[in-house]
């Protein structure tokens, strides 16, 4: 009977230290699971989607977003998964057979639905943004502008997803959407330790945005944003009529008027040797030209390759003439001295990128451009042979109006050229207006700052590794204890 009892009070396991040992890695497990739980069920989020159709006046792209369903207020976290190129042109092509625009669409909304997973559907949002050629339309024959928008609208309408309106945006959202864009891509709204000024090139319209030292003097120019707890004050201007496509005509129209022949266009924007017979129609039909001078059917547009002349007559195109404020860009703008970093994309990327001038100097950029237009056509068609030669006959002239631009008209410096980054994507995602007009329409960017995450995954891992440490350790020390005391209690038995 002693001998028994003896036993059971030498039994290790009835020691309180052993009790108290027992019930720490118990409370241990159990918080390692909970956190394990909770942490990965954050991990394994399902994503969600949202389209965009970029309807600019030369070609249509649809984009296709993604972001984690349980993360979208933070930033950063919406990336483009797929971009599809509309065959043929800019849905205002379509004036004279509207019914062809919303067809246009098919093939790459068709792409969306393999895209995006079929229990996602019905809750994807679609936004169609037409910019600056509908706004030309609209300009010339509103009907036909309407007509447009209803076809590409019932064409979307036909898909599983949730549509949410076919629109001509305005020039002020086109430019500030495009500062939402790179703004959120590089992770700047967040921090508030600076942001990066937008630079966009399309083909009928321009768009610069950013934010100013000096007073906007102008409210049409002014737009303001509440994005994470942070106030910005932005500088927005949208120059229609000057994108790469519409300069080319007016600046064409302009060498008309000096024309000695009327037949013979000579061109110093073009290169020597190219010689081809255009279309008068193909010049002047836009609204972008008010004066139409009275030229044949048909001309000869003949390359003389001279890059200083070419420039001089691309500053024809800014008019410069009267500025009701303190300071303008061109055509009476108001603008204020460029400041900060700006990102250049579009038309400024591809141009830019294309002639090799993405880096180095201004002065560097005008040495190479005096080079490359001066450049015989019949060289430049055999150094580049897989590029269709509309296209490739365009360089010289639009090299030299984003130089012109840039300088004579945002007025960089050879100071702050350097502070241009010519940029096609940040990330995976193309820089342009559209990310930013969805953030915005789907309340993705709230004015407040989130609530910051209970742990970061890098504290999350460290956490984890440390407590699981912490257990073996502990396991070991009741695992020695537990030995040390059977063996005295075995000894006293003996
Ligand atoms: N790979 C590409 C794609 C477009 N582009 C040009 O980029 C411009 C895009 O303009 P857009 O169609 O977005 O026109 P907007 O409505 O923005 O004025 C056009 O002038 C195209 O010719 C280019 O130079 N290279
Ligand atoms: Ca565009």
């Amino acid at each position: 009977m002693d001998e028994q009892r003896e036993v059971q009070v030498k039994n290790p396991c009835h020691r309180p230290v052993f009790i108290i040992l027992t019930a720490v890695i118990a409370v241990g497990i159990i918080i390692v699971v909970s956190i394990s739980v909770v942490q990965n069920k954050r991990i394994s989020q399902k994503y969600k989607y949202g389209i965009v159709l970029d309807a600019g006046s030369s070609h249509t792209s649809v984009f296709i977003y993604e972001w984690p369903a349980e993360k979208e207020n933070n930033t950063g976290m919406v990336r483009q998964t797929h971009t599809c190129n509309v065959k043929g042109k800019g849905i205002s092509s379509y004036s004279a057979n509207p019914e062809g625009a919303g067809m246009s669409l098919q093939e790459c909304m068709e792409e969306a639905k393999q895209k995006i997973p079929v229990r996602r559907h019905l809750e994807t949002p679609v936004y169609l943004g037409a910019t600056a050629g509908m706004r030309l339309l609209k300009m010339e024959d509103e009907d036909a502008s309407e007509k447009v928008l209803a076809s590409v609208g019932r064409s979307l309408q036909k898909y599983p997803f949730s549509f949410q309106g076919a629109r001509i945006i305005l020039g002020q959202e086109e430019g500030a959407f495009g500062w939402i864009t790179v703004n959120y891509l590089s992770d700047n709204l967040r921090t508030a330790t600076g942001t990066l000024g937008a630079l966009d090139l399309g083909g009928a319209s321009t768009q610069i945005t950013f934010v100013p030292k000096q007073e906007i003097e102008s409210q049409d120019n002014a737009i303001d944003f509440r994005l994470y707890g942070n106030d910005y004050h932005l500088y927005t201007h949208s120059f229609l009529c000057f994108g790469k496509d519409q300069v080319l005509r007016l600046s064409l129209a302009e060498k008309f008027h000096s024309m000695i022949d009327s037949t013979l266009l000579r061109d110093p924007c073009f290169h020597t040797g190219y010689n081809l017979s255009k279309k008068y129609v193909d010049v002047f039909d836009t609204p972008c030209i008010k004066e139409k001078s009275a030229s044949p059917k048909d001309f000869f547009h003949v390359g003389e390759g001279v890059w200083v002349e070419c420039q001089n007559s691309v500053r024809k195109v800014f008019n410069k003439s009267h500025c009701g404020y303190s300071t303008c860009s061109f055509d009476g703008v108001f603008q204020p001295s460029v400041e900060g970093k700006f990102g250049a994309f579009s038309a400024f990327f591809f141009v830019m990128d294309f002639l090799n001038l993405t880096s180095g100097t201004l002065h560097e950029a005008k040495l190479k451009m005096k080079r490359y237009c001066a450049t015989p056509w019949k060289e430049i068609v055999q150094r580049y042979p897989s590029i269709k030669e509309k296209y490739l006959s365009e360089y010289c002239f639009s090299g030299t109006y984003i130089l012109t631009l840039l300088e004579d008209g945002y007025k960089f410096t050879s100071n702050n050229w350097k502070d241009i980054q010519f940029i096609k994507k940040i990330g995976d995602s193309d820089a342009g207006w559209t990310l930013g007009y969805m953030l915005n329409l789907t309340n993705m960017i709230p004015a407040e700052a989130p609530d910051i995450p209970l742990m970061a995954h890098g504290g999350y891992v460290s956490f984890m590794v440390l407590f699981t440490l912490l257990i073996f350790l502990l396991f070991f020390l009741a695992f020695l204890y537990y030995r040390r005391s059977t063996r005295t209690a075995q000894k006293d038995i003996i």
